[in-house]
Formats: C-alpha cells, sequence, structure tokens
C-alpha cells in the first residue's frame, strides 16, 4: 500500500486566503492584525523562516515588522525591546525566534511577553491554559498538526496517538491537544524503552525530535497516519551548494506502511506559518474586543 501524501503546502495556502479575507473584515471595524518577530543572531535558516513569517503576514494584508539584533545584544536591551512592544497597540503578536544565541536566557525573554500577545504559545498562562482546557493562544506547530489530522481522519475519539518529542514549542502541546480530541496520548522521549515498538502501537505517530529519518518504516503500524515535524537539513552532497530538507521519518520507507503521511518540505512546516497569522487575528481581536469574522 502507498499511503496518501497530505499536502500541508495546499492546506496552509488555503487557509491564508481565508485569513486575508479576515483581515479584510476586520479593516472595516477599524484593526489591523500587527505581528512583530525578533530575531537575535544570524542564523541562516532562522532568517529564512522569519523572512517567510513577514512576507506571508504581509499578503494576507496584516502588518508586519521584523526586529533584528546582533548576537552579542544583552539580554536587558532584548527584554527592553519586549516591554516597549507589549505597550505597542499596533503590535498584536510577538514571536522571539528560538534558539536564542548563548547567554540570552529563553525561559525570561518568554516571561517578559504579554500572554495576550503570546502567539507562540509559551507563556506559561497559555501553555497553563491550554493544560486545563481554557481559551489560550496555543503553539503555531501542533495546531498546524492537529487541523492536519482533522483533516485527515476526521474525529479522532479513541485513536492512540504518540507523540515522539517532549519541547515545550511542540511535543508537550501536541499531546495536550491530542488529549483534548480524545485520543489515548503516550509521550515519547530520549529515555522511552523499546521506542520503536512504542511507535508500532500508534494509530497516529507525530514525530518532533530533530533527528533525520530516525523513524524507520517498520516502526510504523500500517495504515497509520504519521506527521513528521522535523526539519533536518543534510549535508551538502559532492558539488551541492545546500543539504537536502529531511523529517524526523524514513519517508520512502513510512509511505509504504502508513495510510496517510506528511512530506517534508511542503508538510507541517507552511502550516506553522498559517497558524501564526491565525493565532496573531486572535490575538487582534481579543485585545479589541470584536469577534472573528471567521467565527
Ligand atoms: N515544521 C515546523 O514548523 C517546526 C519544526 N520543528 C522541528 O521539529 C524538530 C523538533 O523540534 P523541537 O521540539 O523544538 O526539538 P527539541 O530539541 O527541543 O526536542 C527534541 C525532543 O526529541 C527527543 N529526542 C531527541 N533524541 C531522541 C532520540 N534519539 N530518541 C527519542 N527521543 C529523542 C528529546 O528527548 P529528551 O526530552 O529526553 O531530551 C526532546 O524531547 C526539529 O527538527 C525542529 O527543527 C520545530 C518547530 C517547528
Ligand atoms: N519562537 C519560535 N517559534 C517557532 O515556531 C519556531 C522557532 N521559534 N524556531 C524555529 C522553528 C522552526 N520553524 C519552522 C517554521 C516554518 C518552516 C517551513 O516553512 N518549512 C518549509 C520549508 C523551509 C525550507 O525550505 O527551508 C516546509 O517544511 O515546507 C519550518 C520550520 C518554526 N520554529
Amino acid at each position: 500500500m502507498t499511503a496518501h501524501i497530505i499536502d500541508g503546502k495546499a492546506f496552509a495556502a488555503g487557509l491564508r486566503q481565508r485569513l486575508a479575507e479576515e483581515v479584510a473584515a476586520l479593516a472595516g471595524q477599524g484593526v489591523q492584525p500587527g505581528l512583530a518577530v525578533v530575531l537575535v543572531g544570524e542564523d541562516p535558516a532562522s532568517q529564512v523562516y522569519v523572512g517567510s513569517k513577514e512576507r506571508m503576514a504581509k499578503e494576507a494584508g496584516m502588518a508586519s515588522t521584523v526586529h533584528r539584533l546582533p548576537a552579542e545584544t544583552p539580554q536587558a536591551d532584548l527584554l527592553a525591546l519586549i516591554a516597549s512592544l507589549n505597550a505597542d497597540p499596533a503590535v498584536h503578536g510577538i514571536l522571539v525566534q528560538l534558539p536564542l544565541p548563548p547567554g540570552l536566557d529563553p525561559q525570561a525573554v518568554v516571561l517578559a511577553i504579554d500572554p495576550a500577545k503570546d502567539v507562540d504559545g509559551l507563556h506559561p498562562i497559555n501553555a497553563g491554559n491550554l493544560a486545563i482546557g481554557a481559551p489560550a493562544l496555543v503553539p503555531c506547530t501542533p495546531s498546524g498538526c492537529m487541523m492536519l489530522l482533522r483533516d485527515a481522519l476526521g474525529d479522532l475519539t479513541g485513536a492512540r496517538a504518540l507523540v515522539l518529542g517532549r519541547s515545550n514549542l511542540m511535543g508537550k502541546p501536541m499531546g495536550q491537544l491530542l488529549l483534548a480530541a480524545n485520543c489515548t496520548v503516550t509521550m515519547a522521549h530520549s529515555r522511552t524503552r523499546d521506542l520503536p515498538e512504542e511507535c508500532r502501537r500508534a494509530d497516529i505517530l507525530v514525530a518532533a525530535v530533530g533527528r533525520p529519518r530516525m523513524v524507520k518504516g517498520d516502526w510504523i503500524r500500517p495504515g497509520a497516519t504519521v506527521i513528521d515535524v522535523g526539519i533536518n537539513r543534510l549535508p551538502p552532497a559532492p558539488g551541492q551548494q545546500k543539504g537536502k530538507l529531511v523529517g524526523d521519518v524514513d519517508f520512502d520507507a513510512a509511505k509504504e506502511v502508513a495510510g496517510a503521511i506528511t512530506p517534508v518540505p511542503g508538510g507541517v512546516g507552511p502550516m506553522t506559518i498559517a497558524c501564526l497569522l491565525d493565532n496573531t487575528i486572535t490575538a487582534a481581536c481579543r485585545i479589541h474586543g470584536v469577534a472573528r469574522p471567521g467565527g
């Protein structure tokens, strides 16, 4: 059997189109959602992502600014920038690109962001609200994964889901969302005993480890839905400038076993950016006390 390839790129394009319509409707109420992205240092991959976030926000009709700071920026200067963005009425979403260069404390930075503008969903208020089922800003990548899963499977009730990876940005909130969708959730990580066997039990397998092609074809339950979050750049082949981008799943082997699978690139990555725009609209509507035009 060959798996259905889940087209995250096309799904994200459709979502951005619907979001652009909401932004246009909000303009009639005098609200323009505004996103501020903070990039510290010159990591080349981060530059690319931040560039696409800014471009896609603008294409959707939102206001978007990128604050580029040198890697040597003192913590106090970064916190001062966040305080000014918290106070800026044109800014509804603040995202500080992670990881930060050495010497900066990501936890302190996250705590400094106004939870109402925390479009990454990393502030303990948002993480806590997600955990107790209260309205929250939810991290973008897990939200995007849920949209793809719901589109592929419909109701997820009763499915056995395995999340590989337990980061605050991805694995933990993914587990919360699957639990809220009535899945039976297993969280796996680097200390998990017999990972292949845990994976083989899963109807839904979400991989977010950052290890190229770690999940093998024979770890996958036949017919399972596989969501590959990993973004790993392989070393360039001889004569090439850039290495290939691959996920955490051995795609070629997995697609022969899975029922449906996301590719890398073109799967979860584009959904992350679309969900960031979605969160920024949610934040703008809550801050202005207006209903979301899209419901
Ligand atoms: N597509 C997108 O939009 C996004 C993609 N990503 C990508 O997703 C991947 C994961 O990102 P992120 O969650 O931030 O990563 P982190 O590095 O923060 O977390 C990695 C997790 O994987 C676990 N892990 C590492 N090695 C193994 C192993 N050999 N066996 C089992 N578990 C292991 C770690 O376990 P432990 O806790 O025990 O150390 C940890 O929980 C990366 O490739 C990243 O680039 C991330 C965000 C967005
Ligand atoms: N505070 C914070 N929030 C994040 O959400 C965050 C972050 N920091 N740091 C880094 C990770 C990674 N991330 C991606 C976003 C889009 C693509 C994406 O669009 N990928 C495309 C291709 C990209 C390419 O070709 O290089 C795809 O998969 O098709 C990938 C990865 C967000 N992250």
